[in-house]
């Protein structure tokens, strides 16, 4: 494993947070067994600080959303241990971490109740787990709605919205409940360039305002080196860090940072760093995504 530490990396250090630091130690998952047996992740094992916006990066089927699926409790794993700030979630004795508020997943294809305002959907965890009564819920998902420049369509139902706008929503709707971390697979895939863009800014504000930790899975570099303070970038099946790239680019972050020439430089590592992988994806016989 290479580690481009290619400049001091503290004026774009991560926010000041004692949660939410993950640990992932010699994780091995395998499906199947006998000749269907797949090795998704294995020997895999890195470090995301508190507070770290981590951004996972690597061909398509290589074993990321397997590894996502274990911090989140979704699947177990095969061997290894992951703990979240020193206390293990899932290991040698319970192989399959308990899915809890502290860690929340925000899918390509999230799913908002349709009958339910956007304010309603966002305040609707906090109100249902009785962690706040319902009249703090809806204030608190007013101001994260207005964090990512959504109060105007607070009152809306998601089906009146952009798909953009309902990604938002997603995100408000997850960190109202103080996870520990957030982890989000693709949650942009889909959308137009532009879109991203607004996205990505609403992304920052939250991050910059909520402390959480951002364990993020994207195929996307430009949206990988513009967001992260760090790319894990994976080898072919099975996952583990072939690269981990240092993002020195202070935050907070505006879009002006993407002309910068340290950016393309970042761009340039990261990008070589998967096309060898995405080869050797290749000439094992997948397809890059
Ligand atoms: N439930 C399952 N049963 C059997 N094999 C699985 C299962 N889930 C994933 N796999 C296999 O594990 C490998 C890794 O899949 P995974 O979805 O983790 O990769 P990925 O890197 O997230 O892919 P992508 O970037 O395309 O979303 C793939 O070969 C996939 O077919």
């Amino acid at each position: 494993m290479t580690d481009l530490a290619l400049e001091p990396a503290s004026r774009g250090a991560p926010q000041t947070s004692s949660r939410g630091a993950i640990s992932i130690r010699n994780v091995v998952k395998t499906y199947g067994s006998g000749a269907s047996q797949v090795t998704a992740v294995d020997d895999c094992s890195f470090e995301v600080a508190a507070g770290e916006i981590c951004m996972v990066v690597g061909p398509s089927g290589c074993g990321k959303t397997s590894l996502l699926n274990a911090i989140a409790g979704f699947h177990d794993i095969t061997s290894g241990e992951i703990l979240i700030d020193g206390e293990t979630i899932c290991g040698p004795d319970r192989p399959m971490a308990a899915p809890g508020p502290d860690r929340v997943v925000v899918f390509q294809n999230g799913a908002l109740f349709p009958w339910k305002t956007n304010l309603e959907n966002v305040a609707f965890g906090p109100t249902m787990q009785g962690t706040m009564t319902e009249a703090a819920a809806k204030a608190r998902a007013r101001s994260l709605l207005a964090e990512v420049g959504l109060d105007d369509v607070a009152e809306r139902f998601p089906g009146e919205i952009s798909s953009g706008m309902r990604r938002r929503v997603e995100i408000a709707r997850a960190v109202i409940n103080e996870p520990r971390v957030l982890l989000l697979d693709e949650p942009y895939r889909a959308l137009d360039a532009l879109t991203k863009q607004v996205m990505h800014e609403a992304l920052l504000e939250l991050y910059y305002r909520n402390k959480v930790t951002i364990f993020f899975i994207t195929h996307d570099l430009e949206e990988a080196v513009f967001l992260g303070h760090k790319l894990v970038i994976s080898t072919a099946r099975p996952c583990r860090p072939k690269t981990i790239i240092e993002v020195d680019i202070p935050h907070p972050r505006d879009r002006s940072v993407i002309t910068s020439p340290r950016f393309r430089e970042l761009m340039e590592a990261a990008h070589e760093a998967v096309r060898q992988e995405a080869v050797a994806a290749f000439q094992a016989g997948d397809k890059e995504g």
